[in-house]
């Protein structure tokens, strides 16, 4: 497992991926609306990982609930896993609580699944797995 990437809540995207360029030294190498999560979301590559912007796109995103009670920063860390079912069950078995039943389309080519931060010491944290065609 290792760390796939930092998701950062923003407000404003293109906004946020000067502040990121300036702060990296790189431009980003993706832009993607996920619409099924309302985000737009913007990626950076940095060494063995990648940071993540999110912005929402509607109200009831869950990037547009966390900035509106947070503020921007820090939002989730995702992992990156081989086989997404297995590490699911495994986590369930744990005693972790998902929060998705199946692993859903993710951005950046990836299926993923989400952990509720409450039974993560308070870290909401993604799994992910490359969609293999
Ligand atoms: C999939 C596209 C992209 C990708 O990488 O491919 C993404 O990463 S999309 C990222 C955005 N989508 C999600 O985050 C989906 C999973 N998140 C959720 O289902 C909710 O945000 C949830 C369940 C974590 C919280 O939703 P809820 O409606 O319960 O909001 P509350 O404000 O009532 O929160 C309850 C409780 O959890 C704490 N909380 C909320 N968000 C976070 C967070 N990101 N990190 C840590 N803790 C969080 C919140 O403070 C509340 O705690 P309390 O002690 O009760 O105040
Ligand atoms: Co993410």
């Amino acid at each position: 497992m290792h760390v796939e990437h930092i998701g950062i809540a923003v407000k404003n995207c293109q906004d946020a991926n000067q502040l990121f360029e300036k702060l990296l030294g790189v431009e980003p190498y993706k832009a993607e609306k996920v619409e099924s999560e309302a985000v737009n979301t913007s990626f950076f590559s940095v060494g063995n990982t990648k940071i993540e912007l999110l912005e929402a796109t509607a109200e009831h995103s869950a990037i547009a609930k966390f900035i509106e009670k947070k503020g921007e920063g820090i939002h989730h860390i995702a992992f990156e896993v081989e086989d997404i079912h297995a590490e699911m069950e495994r986590l369930r078995s744990q005693g972790f609580q998902l929060l998705n039943e199946a692993p859903k389309r993710g951005a950046d080519n990836k299926l993923v699944c989400f952990v509720h931060p409450k039974t993560a010491n308070g870290v909401l944290v993604e799994l992910c797995q490359e969609i293999r065609e």
